[in-house]
């Protein structure tokens, strides 16, 4: 783990420049990496490109690259190299004697960033899982550290294929347990949501790359207090809440984990079910830095993911949020002309009055809109739809009340069902 309550450790941040790839496309990913480490709570004493024709096997850089690397390295006095690729175990364990510090890549990078911000019981076990899988592949290294802080006190003839075997069933028993522990944590937020399908609530969730704003929108919309800073991941699980829309109504709006580029696969895996709001959500607001120059690799990035997560036709607004950032506003202008778009500042709350009123017309569309009449005496039915469906108006009468109300259309015919079994006073009417 890197140490980040001491000072931070100093880092050199390599990318090779590979041949079909276009020095300014790596110089961006370096960037990248660059905003990846400082929120990992390293501090990057250098960045540097490296060509490579191809990667080789034994220390994934060429040997004369790696020489002149060790060098620098021992110079400046820095602890840690972060490569900005997957290196096989093998290159790794070889990076690190040869360039006698630790070394990252992209995969652990992101890894160390998640367990650090992992809130939740589950969100911190899956992080786990996916760190221990991770280990899993690496364990040859993980021992030879294990062999130099024995410092060679040469238990029971030393760590040999013993040790190896004993770290390897350790492993094994954790992510046995994890994953049943998971398995567990799971049902039990399943059936904690179950009743929840059956409220007619219009769900809604945030979805959009690191870092652009998502949970500032949240905490804008629901005035909640969310965890927001400028640091990839701020946020890693999903929060939700309701918020009340103008004109009545109301939204379950959820913030999710940002979504990056190359999200390591156990990444993946062990985050699906923290994405599981994204999936049952009836409608996404993608989240888009329309100051950040990479905007539209990032746009592309998360709609792969959607795509992943089998969600690309859920109806999705996009909202292009830091406008205030903007030197110009034409690119917003265009964009906004393409429909189903939005601008806004998280910031400033501009454009989120126009959002909000976008969210309502989607409710509107999704839901059934009703007048209900019921007697005044009637306070288990008033609570029973103020409990189930969205109540938008209540007009008081001498004998009735009467309602408006939104409510999906299961929901609907569920309550007419009721009213006829229990012979209630009860009536529907639909308004338009
Ligand atoms: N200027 C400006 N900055 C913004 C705006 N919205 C968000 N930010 C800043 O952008 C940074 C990231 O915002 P977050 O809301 O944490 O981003 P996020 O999408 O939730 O990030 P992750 O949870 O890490 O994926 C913070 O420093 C915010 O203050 C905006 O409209 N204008
Ligand atoms: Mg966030």
């Amino acid at each position: 783990m890197l140490e980040t309550h001491q000072a931070p450790d100093r880092a050199i941040l390599l990318q090779a420049l590979e041949p079909k790839v276009t020095r300014d496309a790596c110089q961006r990913l370096l960037d990248e990496l660059v905003h990846l480490s400082t929120t990992a709570g390293l501090e990057v004493h250098a960045t540097q490109l490296l060509s490579l024709q191809k990667a080789v096997p034994a220390t994934y850089f060429g040997s004369g690259q790696v020489e002149e690397l060790a060098r620098r390295i021992e110079e400046d006095e820095i602890d840690v190299a972060v490569v900005n690729h997957a290196l096989t175990p093998i290159q790794q364990r070889n990076l690190e004697k040869k360039l006698n510090a630790k070394v990252v890549d992209r995969t652990g990078l992101i890894l160390e960033i998640f367990a650090a911000r992992a809130r939740t019981r589950e969100g911190i076990m899956q992080v786990e899982l996916a760190s221990l899988m991770y280990q899993q592949s690496r364990l040859v290294r993980s021992w030879t550290h294990l062999e130099r802080q024995r410092g060679g006190v040469g238990l029971r003839g030393g760590p040999g294929e013993r040790q190896i075997e004993v770290d390897r069933r350790l492993i094994r028993e954790r992510i046995h347990k994890l994953k049943k522990q998971l398995e567990e944590v799971e049902r039990t937020r399943a059936l904690q949501r179950q009743p929840r399908q059956d409220i007619p609530l219009f769900t809604v969730a945030l979805v959009g790359y690191t870092n652009a704003g998502k949970s500032t929108l949240f905490n804008l919309l629901t005035r909640a207090g969310v965890l927001a800073e400028d640091k990839l991941f701020a946020t890693l699980d999903p929060t939700m809440r309701a918020v009340d829309l103008p004109d009545g109504g109301r939204i379950l709006l959820s913030d999710t984990v940002g979504f990056i580029r190359q999200l390591p696969h156990q990444l993946v895996a062990a985050f699906k079910a923290t994405l599981e709001e994204v999936m049952s959500a009836d409608m996404l607001l993608h989240v888009v830095d329309l100051s950040d120059p990479e905007w539209e690799r990032y746009v592309e990035s998360v709609n792969g993911v959607l795509q992943e997560l089998e969600v690309q036709h859920t109806r999705t607004l996009t909202v292009y949020n830091k406008i205030d950032r903007l030197e110009s506003r034409g690119i917003l202008e265009r964009e906004l002309a393409r429909g189903d778009t939005i601008g806004v500042s998280a910031q400033t709350g501009e454009g989120v009055e126009p959002l909000l009123s976008e969210l309502r017309r989607a409710v509107g569309r999704a839901m059934l809109r009703y007048e209900v009449i019921l007697p005044v005496s009637d306070g288990r039915w008033l609570a029973k739809f103020h409990a189930e469906a969205s109540v938008v108006e209540v007009r008081e009468g001498e004998d009735f009340t009467t309602l408006i109300v939104e409510l999906a259309p299961a929901v609907l015919g569920r309550l007419q069902g009721e009213v006829e079994r229990e012979g209630v006073e009860v009536q529907f009417r639909p308004v338009d």
